[in-house]
């Protein structure tokens, strides 16, 4: 059984090279952590005082401003961080995938990627050269995969890299909003896969800003506003109360009930 167990925990930025000037114009921002003032050095309090316990099946959306503290916390979750008060526990193999493009080589093949990448987020030798035919006919990609990464387009290396991802067998599945920055014509073909990777991962905290992402692989979420847990409940009760209307309200009836949704009731 897996699960991800965080108290009290906060995570600190130190910046060295900070310019002292000051805006002409105060601003009283919106967006990003609290920069403390305590210290000589500028600090970015990017996470303040969590407490958190995510365990088997919980499917977590993570929501909030630019800077609130999403991207942080899930590298805190996924052991990358460490914080300056509190702890963690992390039950489980980690799947971090944070940016699509990570982790692959221009200068080795296609196939060479597959199983370097699926190596990283905790597969075997073995377990990725069964997912290869898999991936091949995903991609679309053909012969092309034996060549060396360089020579693809931007939009084969997107391919190649979501074939990957959503080809693995995660335990616990760390996934930041770059996933869904691919163009729309082939999310449409890779929201299914998404699906399933998802319904075969033990646990998964997606950040994401969009809101059609989040329900349909998400049923429970956090607001994080400057660094901090704003809210935790049901997915439609975050994301009501942080968009002040009900993202649901203008589903279809056929969306509502992919999403096994009612119209007025809970998710
Ligand atoms: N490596 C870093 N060094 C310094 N400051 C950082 C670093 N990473 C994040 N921060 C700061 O920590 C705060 C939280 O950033 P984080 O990336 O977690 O926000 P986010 O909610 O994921 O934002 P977004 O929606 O824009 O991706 C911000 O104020 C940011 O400036």
């Amino acid at each position: 059984m897996v699960s991800i167990d965080v108290w009290n925990a906060s995570v600190d930025f130190p910046i060295f090279d900070a310019k002292s000037r000051s805006l002409k114009k105060a601003v009283l921002g919106k967006v990003g952590g609290t920069i403390g003032t305590e210290s000589r050095i500028p600090v970015i309090e990017a996470l303040k005082d969590i407490t958190l316990s995510l365990k088997d099946g919980d499917r977590v959306a993570l929501v909030g401003h630019n800077g609130a503290g999403k991207s942080t916390l899930l590298r805190l979750l996924a052991g990358i961080y460490e914080p300056i008060t509190g702890g963690s526990k992390i039950v489980g193999k980690i799947a971090p995938v944070f940016d699509l493009g990570v982790g692959l080589d221009p200068e080795i093949s296609g196939i060479e990627n597959i199983m370097i990448r699926g190596l990283f987020l905790g597969m075997s030798r073995k377990q990725m050269e069964s997912k290869i035919d898999d991936i091949a006919e995903f991609s679309e990609l053909g012969d092309f995969l034996q060549m060396p990464l360089r020579a693809y387009s931007t939009g084969m290396r997107v391919r190649l890299a979501l074939g990957i991802v959503t080809s693995i067998d995660p335990e616990i599945l760390i996934l930041d909003e770059g996933i869904g920055a691919v163009d729309a014509a082939f999310m449409d073909k890779a929201r299914d896969r998404l699906t399933d990777l998802v319904k075969r991962s033990g646990l998964l905290v997606f950040a994401s800003h969009s809101d059609d992402l989040l329900m349909e692989l998400c049923d429970s979420a956090i607001w994080m506003d400057s660094g901090r847990m704003k809210m935790q409940g049901t997915l439609r009760e975050v994301l009501t109360a942080y968009k002040g209307r009900d993202p649901y309200e203008n589903l279809s009836p056929e969306m509502l009930e992919r999403l096994g949704v009612t119209a007025g009731g809970d998710s």
